[in-house]
């Protein structure tokens, strides 16, 4: 039987209270599977990055049940990792010392943390080597590009191994090839780790080629209209993204976010 990570059961979710609460999710049912990549898609503030902080338990729900690993959600969870579209890298810290921060918080590790620091840091190292940033990790933020930045970022989000990784927007800074590059060393560390990703995009060519499974939102309050199954198969090439049954699916989420415009 699959294994299910995230189940929402008909979970609404809104910020502030009575009169003058903002219902942001509405009725959303969906799970996720233990190792699936799904891309969440919608137009600007239906909710992408809410049902996000739901996930993680940075925001409850105002109804419907939640649950991860099949446990209900009280509150942050340390099993998941984040990254954004600003990767908030610390400027005074070199590559390896930012990547190592979330050891610094989360336990088990910051107990550990003084006495394994070399056992950490090669970690750290490792995750920065499988993501191309050899010979960067001494370096400081402001010494590498906005795409080696986001690696780093997400290298940070996993360094803790975390069953879902939730990128939101992180490539959405980025010029179009170094973005394309991204998507490629994401694919990889996907593949190589098994993790669950939950990625909140405005680009539906990343959101195809990346995620098995797509789920487009509607306006706000944001619902579930489609869930759309990617079934190219894997390993996935950038060529992948000329060929006609990339582009119709594409054209399909566009013709569900953009019909109602
Ligand atoms: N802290 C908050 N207080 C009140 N309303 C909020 C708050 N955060 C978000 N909202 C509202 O909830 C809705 C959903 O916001 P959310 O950020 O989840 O949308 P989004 O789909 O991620 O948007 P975008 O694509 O523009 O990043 C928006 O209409 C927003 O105005």
């Amino acid at each position: 039987m699959t294994e299910m990570l995230v189940e929402l059961d008909n979970v609404s979710m809104a910020y502030g209270k009575g009169d003058a609460a903002v219902l942001a999710i509405e009725d959303v049912t969906l799970s996720i599977r233990k190792g699936e990549f799904i891309a969440v898609v919608g137009p600007s503030g239906c909710g992408k990055s809410s049902l996000m902080k739901l996930i993680s338990g940075l925001h409850a729900p105002l109804s419907g049940k939640l649950a991860v690993e099949g446990k209900p959600v009280n509150g942050p969870l340390k099993s998941v990792g984040m990254a954004f579209q600003a990767s908030n890298l610390l400027p005074w810290r070199t590559c390896v010392d930012n990547i190592l921060l979330p050891l610094e918080i989360v336990q088990p590790y910051r107990s550990k943390i003084s006495s394994n620091r070399a056992e950490y840091k090669k970690k750290a190292e490792d995750l920065l080597h499988s993501v191309g940033l050899k010979g960067f990790t001494e370096k400081f933020p402001w010494q590498l590009s906005g795409g080696m930045q986001q690696r780093a970022s997400i290298c940070r989000a996993l360094i803790h191994e975390p069953e879902i990784l939730m990128l939101d927007e992180p490539f959405g800074a980025l010029d179009a090839f170094t973005r394309e590059e991204l998507w490629c060393a994401l694919r990889d560390i996907q593949a190589q780790r098994q993790v669950t990703v939950m990625l909140v995009t405005h680009d539906l060519r990343e959101a195809v080629f990346l995620a098995d499974t797509v789920y487009v939102m509607s306006d706000r309050p944001g619902k579930v209209v489609k869930k759309c199954n990617v079934n190219i198969p894997r390993p996935r090439d950038l060529e992948v993204t000329y060929t006609q049954e990339f582009q119709d699916i594409v054209h399909e989420l566009r013709s569900m976010i953009g019909g109602k415009h």
